[in-house]
C-alpha cells in the first residue's frame, strides 16, 4: 500500500503549533514520566504470532516523502494485516516523531480501524513511546522498526545460535532504553533502575558468553571442513534476494538424512518464500562445483535501518560469510536501480570486509530485460568501486546462468597443485584416497612407480607435500 492523496496533501503540515508546543511537552514527558515501564521490555513481551491481528504502519521521512513498501513487507512478515498507512514529509518532533497533527491523524485512524498496532518505519525515543501511548487508544502496541525486526527475528528463530543471538539483540536493544530511564527517573529511584541496569548487564553477558562458546564451536567446526578440503562459500544478501532459492539450486541434491546428524548446522531446512527473514539459521548443504568439494552456507538477511548492535549480535551468523572463502553477495536485479545501489550499499557495510574473495550475484535476472540488466551491471560496478569482478546475473528460480556461477565459483576458490613420483605401494594407495577425497588427483602407473597430480586447496596440497616426503622415504 502506498501513500494516499490525503496523506500527501498532509506533507510538510505547517510546523508552527508544533515548534512551540512539541519542546514544552517533551519537557512534561521528562519530569513527569518517571516510570521504567515506559516501553515493552523483553519480560512482558506478547506473544509473537496471534493470527488475525492488524495494524497500521506509519513511516516519516525529513526530506521526500517516504515509501512504506519495505515497512509493509516487515509488517507482513510479523503476521500484521496492514490496514492503513499514516506518512508524512517532515522533521522529527521530540514528542511523537510525527507533528502533533499527524499524530492526531493516527490515533483517529487507529481508533476507525481497531488496529491493534501502529508499526513506525523509524527508531523511537523512550520518550516518543510513552507520549504515543498517551495519545493512541489504550492497548494499542506501539512497535519501532527495530522492534519489528526482533519480534521477526523472535518468531522464526529456530536453532540455538539464532535464538541467542535474537536473545542477545533484545537485552542490547533494552539496555539503551532503562538507562535513559535512569537518567530522567528522581533521585529516590535510581537505586532501583540502576539495579535493573545492573541485571540486564548481567544477562547480556550471559548471553554474550553462551553465543561466544557457539561462536567457538562453529569456528573450529569450519576449520575441521577446511582440513577435510572443503572450500567454505558463504551466501549473503538483503533479505528476499534470493539467496535461499539460490542454496537450493546449487547444493547437490541430497536429502537430510544422508547429512551427519551430529552436525547442527549441516541441514537441509533453508525455506523459501517470497517473506522477509525467512532465514534466520545458517543452513549448510554440499555442493560440487567443477570437481572441488564446497559447502555452502545460506545466512540470515541483512535489511537498511537496524541498529547496529542488532546486527552485531548476529556475527555468529555474519562468521560464516567473514570466515568464507568465497561470499556470493546476492542482489534482487528487480529491484529498481536506486533501490539496488541502497541495498548493495546497505549489505557491504554490514559485511564489513570479507577476508574471502567476494562475487556480486544479480538475482531474478529472468524477470528484468538486457538493458536494466546492463544498468544493474553498471551500479554495482560503481557501488563496489570496481573492487570486485564483474557480477555474473543469474536467475536461481529458473536456473539460467548457474553454471557460469559454478564455473565463477570455482575460478575464485584458492588452487594449488603438486606432482608427486612416488613407490606403488598400498601405502601409496591409500595417500591416493586421502588426496582423492580433499581434492582433484589423478594417478599414471610407470612399473613401480606412480605419479600423482594433485590439485586442492593450498593448506591441502600442503599436508599432502608432507605425507607424500614420507612416503618417499620408506
Ligand atoms: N522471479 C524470480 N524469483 C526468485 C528468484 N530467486 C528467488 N526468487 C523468489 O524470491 C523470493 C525470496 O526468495 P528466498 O530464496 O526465500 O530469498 P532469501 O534471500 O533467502 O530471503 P530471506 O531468507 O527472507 O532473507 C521467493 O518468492 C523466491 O521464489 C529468481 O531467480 N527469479
Ligand atoms: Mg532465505
Amino acid at each position: 500500500m502506498q501513500d494516499t492523496p490525503a496523506d500527501g496533501s498532509a506533507t510538510d503540515e505547517p510546523t508552527t503549533n508544533d515548534d512551540t508546543t512539541s519542546d514544552a511537552h517533551a519537557d512534561d514527558t521528562r519530569t513527569t514520566d518517571t516510570r521504567t515501564d515506559d516501553h515493552r521490555t523483553i519480560d512482558d513481551d506478547q506473544p509473537t504470532s496471534d493470527a488475525g491481528r492488524t495494524a497500521i504502519v506509519v513511516a516519516r521521512k525529513r526530506d521526500e516523502q517516504p515509501d512504506t513498501t519495505e515497512i509493509e513487507r516487515l509488517a507482513a512478515a510479523a503476521d500484521y494485516a496492514v490496514v492503513g498507512a499514516v506518512t508524512q514529509r517532515r522533521r522529527e518532533d521530540n514528542r511523537y516523531n510525527l507533528g502533533s497533527g499527524k499524530a492526531d491523524e493516527l490515533a483517529r485512524r487507529v481508533a476507525e480501524t481497531g488496529a491493534d498496532a501502529a508499526l513506525f518505519d523509524t527508531e523511537l525515543t523512550p520518550g516518543q513511546y510513552s507520549s504515543l501511548t498517551e495519545l493512541l487508544p489504550d492497548g494499542t502496541r506501539i512497535i519501532d522498526r527495530h522492534r519489528l525486526v526482533l519480534d521477526i527475528f523472535e518468531a522464526g528463530a529456530g536453532g540455538k545460535a539464532a535464538r541467542l543471538q535474537v536473545k542477545l539483540a533484545k537485552l542490547r536493544y533494552e539496555l539503551p532504553r532503562v538507562r535513559q530511564t535512569e537518567e530522567r527517573t528522581h533521585m529516590q529511584k535510581a537505586a532501583e533502575t540502576g539495579s535493573r541496569l545492573v541485571d540486564l548487564e548481567k544477562r547480556i553477558r550471559t548471553v554474550e558468553n553462551k553465543l561466544d562458546e557457539v561462536a567457538d564451536r562453529a569456528g573450529e567446526r569450519r576449520a575441521d571442513r577446511r582440513e577435510q578440503g572443503f572450500d567454505l562459500v558463504a551466501i549473503a544478501g538483503y533479505t528476499n534476494a534470493g539467496k535461499s532459492t539460490l542454496l537450493h539450486r546449487l547444493a547437490e541434491d541430497l536429502s537430510v538424512e544422508e547429512l551427519a546428524p551430529d552436525h547442527e548446522d549441516l541441514d537441509g531446512a533453508a525455506t523459501v518464500e517470497d517473506s522477509l527473514f525467512k532465514t534466520l539459521d545458517t543452513t549448510t548443504r554440499r555442493a560440487s562445483v567443477d570437481g572441488r568439494r564446497v559447502l555452502l552456507t545460506d545466512t540470515v538477511g541483512l535489511v537498511d535501518g537496524i541498529p547496529h548492535d542488532l546486527v552485531a549480535a548476529f556475527s555468529t551468523t555474519l562468521d560464516a560469510v567473514a570466515d568464507s572463502d568465497l561470499a556470493l553477495l546476492v542482489v534482487d536485479a528487480s529491484d529498481p536501480l536506486a533501490e539496488l545501489r541502497e541495498k548493495l550499499r546497505v549489505s557491504l557495510a554490514e559485511l564489513d570486509d570479507p577476508r574471502g574473495e567476494l562475487l556480486v550475484v544479480l538475482n531474478k535476472a529472468d524477470l528484468v530485460d538486457d538493458a536494466a540488466l546492463d544498468a544493474r551491471r553498471a551500479a554495482v560496478a560503481d557501488v563496489t568501486d570496481d573492487r570486485v569482478g564483474d557480477p555474473l546475473a543469474v536467475s536461481a528460480l529458473a536456473g539460467d546462468g548457474t553454471d557460469s556461477l559454478r564455473e565463477a565459483v570455482a575460478d575464485a576458490l584458492p588452487d594449488a597443485d603438486a606432482t608427486f613420483d612416488l613407490p606403488n605401494t598400498g601405502e601409496t594407495q591409500s595417500f591416493l584416497a586421502w588426496a582423492h577425497e580433499r581434492g582433484r588427483a589423478s594417478a599414471t602407473y610407470k612399473g613401480d612407480r606412480v605419479e600423482i597430480e594433485f590439485t586442492a586447496r593450498p593448506a591441502v596440497v600442503e599436508r599432502a607435500r608432507s605425507r607424500a616426503a614420507e612416503l618417499r622415504e620408506d
